[in-house]
């Protein structure tokens, strides 16, 4: 018996089949953007792009750009999409180089902030083009050598607090949460110099300080609908993200600067810290003890507390995260863990005490750290923007001519790959110290290695960064000893939607003491 359709079911049918072709057509012109601009690349098969595990939490966005590099490790840079943006991931060193050193007048700018609020865009990250450069120019004396000395004592300070908190844990062999211990050594170091205020919170972890600052890093967990919406148009991402709970903290952070600044300017008192420095970039515009440099201008209000945010954010989690990564390998290679016990023991037996001038003497604990960055960058990677048409050498290595980048286009350095690859370090996964003496060193690539990123752009608080890391591990290592134990994850776990490089569970150790009590 024939079925009876509807009348409108031929329609329909129609219909369907028009907007399924529209859909296709749409979906396979937007994926050839990079066919057109004559790049390799990988077409997605799904509308989220390349990085669609990490667009859906199921892995670090580092892991997505590790994949493609390693599919495309024979090239110097692939193309691919993020959502439905073209972006280009860089592969070679030379071109690393070239495009964080050499061109980088055409790639000042990183990927623009998604989150629309004058704390965020007026950090020096965040800032584009000349503004970023006089901005960098001021901010740069304050990491000097002769600076950060001046500050040597607070972080000393800090450090002897960690070890007297501590003690208690370690007569008791306990299991402690490696990245809170550590957080909260590096949250009193940088918000005492950023911030001007004492917190105590290593005394007191669950002050209003360290709970902003943990909400702050929390990672987001952004509905899977909003986010699956999201990628398709920028505008709306930002709308979103501009809509997340996120408000109260900068207004929290805002007014704690602001009142800090008004009361030292109302009662002064001449502090070494970044505060001290922001004061005076507000009322004369440039650092005291260091050159003027003919720049005139004064740093605002917001602006200050924009740098006093950033200098927070950038510095304390990076230095936390890679002392318990460095924790963690110690105790998980307990023959390294001893050759850094002898060196500090022995360094400060000669010196008989911890200042600037023993910590530098401690070189076998600077390879341990280099080698924790390798394996753990906080900053898995670095973006550039486009500024001008600009082409790019051949992508197999040839000497013609390569694709051709259009302005706007986010170009990615994938830092965690690289540090990966085991043409520049063989048997990535161990962790060898050693890989750092220094003939070792001389036969990389200088760009196999980012920490701290490269070029002009670089990490202007690395050496705080460096300083402040080596030192907690020094107080901590000259009085106790880590050990794994049921709650270590090894290997471990890395956390998909953590701001900068974190593991799923932290990172367990147990604590003991050195000396018997
Ligand atoms: C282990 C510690 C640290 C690591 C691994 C680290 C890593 C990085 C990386 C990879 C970048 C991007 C560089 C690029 O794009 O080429 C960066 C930028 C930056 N970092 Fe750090 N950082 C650390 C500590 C610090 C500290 C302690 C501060 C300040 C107190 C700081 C302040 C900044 C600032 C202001 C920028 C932006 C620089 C600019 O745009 O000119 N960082 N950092």
């Amino acid at each position: 018996m024939a079925v009876e359709l509807p009348w409108w079911a031929d329609e329909l049918a129609v219909a369907v089949l028009a907007a399924a072709l529209a859909l296709w057509f749409c979906y396979f012109r937007h994926f050839s953007y990079w066919t057109n601009k004559g790049a390799p690349h990988l077409r997605p098969w799904t509308p989220f792009g390349n990085c669609y595990k990490s667009i859906v939490q199921k892995q670090m966005l580092a892991e997505d750009l590790d994949e493609l590099y390693r599919r495309f490790r024979g090239k110097r840079y692939v193309g691919f999409y993020r959502g439905l943006e073209p972006r280009l991931l860089l592969i070679d060193p030379d071109v690393i180089r070239q495009i964080l050193v050499k061109d980088f007048d055409n790639f000042t700018d990183r990927e623009p902030s998604i989150i629309d609020d004058p704390i965020m865009l007026d950090q020096l990250f965040n800032m584009k083009g000349d503004k970023w450069r006089r901005l960098r120019q001021k901010l740069s004396p304050m990491f000097t050598s002769g600076k950060l000395k001046t500050m040597f004592q607070t972080l000393n300070d800090c450090g002897f607090e960690m070890v007297e908190v501590l003690a208690g844990a370690a007569k008791e062999g306990r299991v402690l949460q490696f990245r809170e211990v550590f957080a909260l050594y590096t949250t009193e170091v940088v918000a005492t110099l950023a911030f001007g205020v004492k917190l105590n919170c290593q005394h007191n972890p669950d002050c209003d300080f360290r709970m902003w600052a943990r909400l702050l890093l929390q990672p987001r967990a952004i509905p899977f609908k909003y986010l699956a919406l999201a990628i398709f148009t920028p505008p709306l991402r930002r709308y979103l993200e501009s809509k997340a709970p996120r408000i109260n903290l900068f207004e929290y952070f805002d007014n704690m600067v602001k009142e800090t600044l008004h009361d030292r300017l109302e009662n002064p008192v001449k502090k070494n810290d970044f505060m001290e420095m922001f004061i005076q970039l507000h009322t004369k515009g440039f650092v005291e003890g260091e050159k003027e440099g003919g720049i005139t201008w004064k740093l605002t209000e917001n602006e200050v507390a924009a740098q006093a945010f950033l200098f927070y954010i950038a510095g304390f989690e990076t230095s936390s995260t890679t002392m318990s990564f460095a924790a963690y390998e110690l105790a998980v290679n307990p023959e390294v863990q001893e050759r850094v016990l002898a060196e500090i023991d022995a360094v400060l037996a000669e010196s008989g005490e911890i200042s600037y001038d023993s910590l530098a003497k401690m070189k076998y604990l600077d390879r341990v750290l280099s080698e924790t960055l390798r394996k753990y960058p906080p900053v898995s990677w670095l973006t550039r923007q486009t500024l001008r048409p600009y082409r790019l050498p051949s992508a197999d290595g040839g000497d013609g001519e390569g694709a051709l980048l259009e302005p706007g286009v986010v170009l990615m350095v994938p830092v965690f790959s690289v540090h990966y690859d085991p043409n520049h370090f063989p048997d990535p996964q161990r962790f060898d110290p050693d890989r750092w003496v220094d003939e070792a060193k001389g036969t990389r690539h200088p760009f196999a290695y980012m920490p701290f990123g490269e070029g002009p752009r670089f990490c202007i608080g690395m050496r705080l960064g460096l300083l402040q890391a080596k030192l907690g591990l020094v107080h901590f290592f000259s009085h106790y000893r880590v050990e794994v134990c049921s709650q270590t994850d090894i290997p471990l776990h890395f956390d998909p939607m953590a701001a900068v490089l974190a593991c799923k569970n932290g990172v367990q150790l147990r604590i003991t003491s050195r000396k018997a009590s």
